[in-house]
């Protein structure tokens, strides 16, 4: 025959001459008492042992009860300070015995309903007296007290009390004593249980855990299955999981298109024309040189429509409107169709408005793009060379600043940015403009997130929009940061990119 370890255990132990408690054979197999009846239950249940229960009851001090050890019964104490009085010759004021005996409050009528009682004596017309033949030494009650108050706290077995029932609810009524229950389980061999230990019995092998296996052949049954320690320390299971700025990217453009916005696509290496020139940036603009730019050596981009072109050199020249001012400084075709990595997503805006890209556009329109930008920037905490851009734009008539601020509100809010600033500023293309600005929720730094503006009329007018543009270019990164509290973007994206941080970074909106 084969059994669990802690069955066998059980069995050897057990005797089928004597019932042995389950305490005693705890003990002497260093099971807990709690293992020993489990197994001794299963053993029951194959018929090797059987399992008895004994119900003892239990006695423990109170409070009061283990105040009355400490300080006498309260009878007791009335009954020296009578003696101590001279009661035992002839009766004595009850006032003054109760104060030297220290009784106080409901104590007294305990101590005068107990005296009473018991037979220490009388109490007649406020005047006490006190039995010389009683010896309150031998008083049952509070022997049984002193009893129980050497079990030290512990529930002591009533029998082993050697104490008449009587006293004992008698205390209980007192409320000295708190009278329980426990049940002692006992275990005996039973015949089958002897053959069993005679032909032989083994242990079977801790199983570890269920198996497809274990479970087709029924062997779980008979299975030996090892306790789980659900405090030992595991292996931390990493899985796949997305890149916080990709969270991000997709919160964005479900955050956006809920706004109601459309999604622009477009080239990552694009054209000067539309990275610069249809923004009204001069040409010889100084973000427009080898420095800033990411030129790509190959050929010049062609397919960008001949009027739009011309319309876009005549702003540049000569400006747009009638009050228009152009540059007035050399513009041409070939370095507006040279081709380098895009320093921004407007690029994408200035294909859609111009309908080079989709459909001619009527107002009112909204639409965005999420995508990487490329900038010769020196790498910093808040700057790396390439990093994503929120691009949008709305196309309506009558646009004004409150429309861009209460749409960035809306936005930031569903990030749980609710604290962003504006500050005025200059770009080229737009007027007025604004940056943002967010604050750091580690540092408290305000870190600028965007830039935004109404486009300009010679931005508009050549890409034949003769409607209000309010436009913007906000870092997703910086949003990150925002939204997970890192410090450096540098931890986010690129070679320095801190794992951990990717892993346990919660996005928060
Ligand atoms: N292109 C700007 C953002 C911007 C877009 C559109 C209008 C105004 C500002 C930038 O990269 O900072």
């Amino acid at each position: 025959m084969r059994l669990p370890e802690r069955q066998l255990a059980v069995l050897e132990a057990a005797s089928a001459t004597d019932e042995r408690t389950v305490a005693e054979i705890a003990a002497e197999t260093d099971l807990k008492p709690e293992t020993v009846a489990g197994a001794a239950f299963d053993l029951a249940d194959e018929g090797l042992v059987e399992v008895g229960s004994e119900t003892d009851e239990t006695l423990a001090l109170t409070d009061e009860g283990r105040r009355y050890v400490d300080a006498g019964l309260p009878e007791t104490r009335l009954y020296r300070a009578g003696l101590d009085a001279g009661a035992d010759a002839e009766p004595v004021s009850m006032g003054a015995v109760i104060g030297e005996a220290g009784l106080d409050g409901p104590e007294v009528d305990i101590a005068l309903a107990n005296f009473a009682r018991k037979g220490f004596g009388s109490v007649d017309g406020g005047e006490l007296s006190v039995d010389l033949d009683v010896d309150p030494d031998a008083d049952p009650e509070a022997t049984a007290l002193d009893a129980l108050a050497d079990a030290d706290g512990e529930g002591l077995d009533a029998d082993a009390l050697d104490v008449d029932e009587a006293v004992i609810d008698q205390l209980d009524s007192r409320g000295l004593v708190a009278v329980g229950e426990s049940v002692t389980r006992t275990v005996r061999l039973t015949d089958d249980g002897v053959d069993a230990l005679m032909t032989g019995v083994e242990a079977t092998e801790r199983v570890g855990a269920l198996t497809p296996e274990l479970l087709a052949s029924g062997e779980w049954r008979d299975a030996d299955f090892a306790e789980y320690n659900v405090e030992a320390d595991a292996e931390t299971a990493r899985g796949g999981r997305k890149h916080v700025l990709r969270r991000t990217a997709d919160r964005v453009k479900d955050v956006l298109v809920g706004m109601g916005f459309q999604e622009m696509e477009g080239p990552h290496a694009d054209a000067d024309f539309w990275i610069n020139d249809c923004l009204f940036m001069p040409q010889d603009h100084p973000a427009r040189t080898h420095w800033d730019r990411f030129a790509l050596d190959v050929d010049r981009m062609d397919g960008i429509p001949d009027e739009l072109m011309a319309r876009v050199e005549a702003a540049h020249r000569d400006g747009w409107g009638l009050d228009g001012d152009g540059y007035h400084s050399p513009w041409s075709a070939d370095f507006a169709r040279e081709v380098a990595l895009r320093g921004h997503t407007t690029s994408l805006s200035m294909r859609y408005l111009s309908g080079v890209e989709g459909a001619e556009l009527e107002p009112p329109q909204r639409y965005f793009s999420v995508e990487k930008v490329y900038r010769n920037d020196t790498l910093d905490p808040t700057h790396l060379l390439e990093f994503f851009q929120i691009e949008g734009w709305v196309m309506a008539e009558d646009l004004s600043v409150r429309d861009l601020m209460g749409t960035f509100e809306e936005f930031y809010r569903q990030f749980g940015i609710t604290d962003i600033r504006f500050k005025p500023h200059y770009n080229p293309y737009t007027e007025p403009s604004f940056e943002l600005f967010g604050e750091h929720p580690e540092t408290g730094e305000e870190i600028e997130i965007g830039n935004s503006g109404v486009f300009r009329e010679e931005v508009t007018g050549p890409l034949g929009v003769d409607c209000d543009v309010m436009a913007w270019g906000l870092a997703l990164e910086r949003l990150a940061m925002l939204t997970t509290g890192a410090e450096d973007i540098r931890d986010l994206h690129g070679t320095l990119a801190d794992i951990d941080f990717l892993r346990n970074a919660e996005v928060s909106y």
